[in-house]
């Protein structure tokens, strides 16, 4: 994308976290304690003036459409499309829904998106029985990668189907669901099943169908910090 970040080199790199709902308290404060070897901050994102002075962004998990609708009130929907265009965003949950470039099963009146990641995905993809499950994830690439790391998984969205183009940067998955893991009353899946995947990145962005800020393991912020913006910045 020729993204040059050499402004990073001498300044704080500014990650910004949209807080309009959700869960974005939550992430602030994993953030800011991160221990990485770039000075960065963290700013909570309300207004276009506050999303302007981020180099990266955090959507949180909450509720999509609520947080679609919230964005066009404060006029921060074709920025935040503009946004993702050329910097790297981390969409948990609600945010993922957000990110990805199609969705289904979503309330009248449909789901705005800002389409980052060529995917489409499920809202509430588990079914309403079991609304909400734990489990553990073996992730390559995180800090201390041998430690089971726990995906909240809370009305999460369920990956359907990978859709990049061929001009698009390819989908990388980092993290699926062991199908043995997933609690009995929800379908069996294949190991390979899309529906499996519940961290992936493509390009610019990261996406988790889970809430790592609900834990108190900070290594999926290390992760987008270290992979999807500081690596830029070198
Ligand atoms: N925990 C969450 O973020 C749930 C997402 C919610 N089901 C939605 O559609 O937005």
């Amino acid at each position: 994308m020729g993204l040059t970040y050499q402004h990073f080199e001498n300044t704080e790199v500014v990650i910004g976290i949209l807080a309009l709902q959700g869960a974005f308290v939550e992430h602030q404060a994993t953030i800011q304690n991160l221990s990485v070897k770039r000075k960065i901050s963290v700013s909570l994102v309300r207004t276009v003036e506050d999303l302007e002075l981020c180099d990266a962004l955090i959507i949180p998990g909450g509720e999509s459409t609520t947080i679609a609708l919230l964005a066009r009130l404060a006029g921060l929907l074709e920025p935040l499309r503009a946004f993702v265009k050329t910097k790297p965003v981390w969409g948990t949950c609600a945010g993922a829904i957000l990110l990805s470039q199609v969705v289904e099963g979503t309330k009248k009146g449909g789901q705005e998106v800002l389409g980052g990641i060529s995917i489409t995905i499920a809202r509430n993809g588990w079914g309403s029985q079991v609304e909400s499950f734990e489990a553990d994830l073996e992730v390559e690439g995180l800090r201390d990668s041998q430690t089971p790391f726990t995906g909240i998984f809370i009305r999460a969205p369920v990956v359907l189907t990978l859709t990049p183009s061929p001009a698009d940067p390819p989908i990388q998955v980092i993290a699926r669901l062991a199908p043995n893991l997933l609690p009995p009353s929800l379908p069996s899946l294949e190991d390979d099943d899309p529906k499996t995947i519940v961290a992936l990145r493509q390009g610019l962005h990261f996406l988790t169908t889970f809430h790592p800020e609900l834990t108190h393991d900070d290594r999926f912020h290390e992760y987008f910090v270290r992979e999807c913006v500081l690596a830029r910045a070198e």
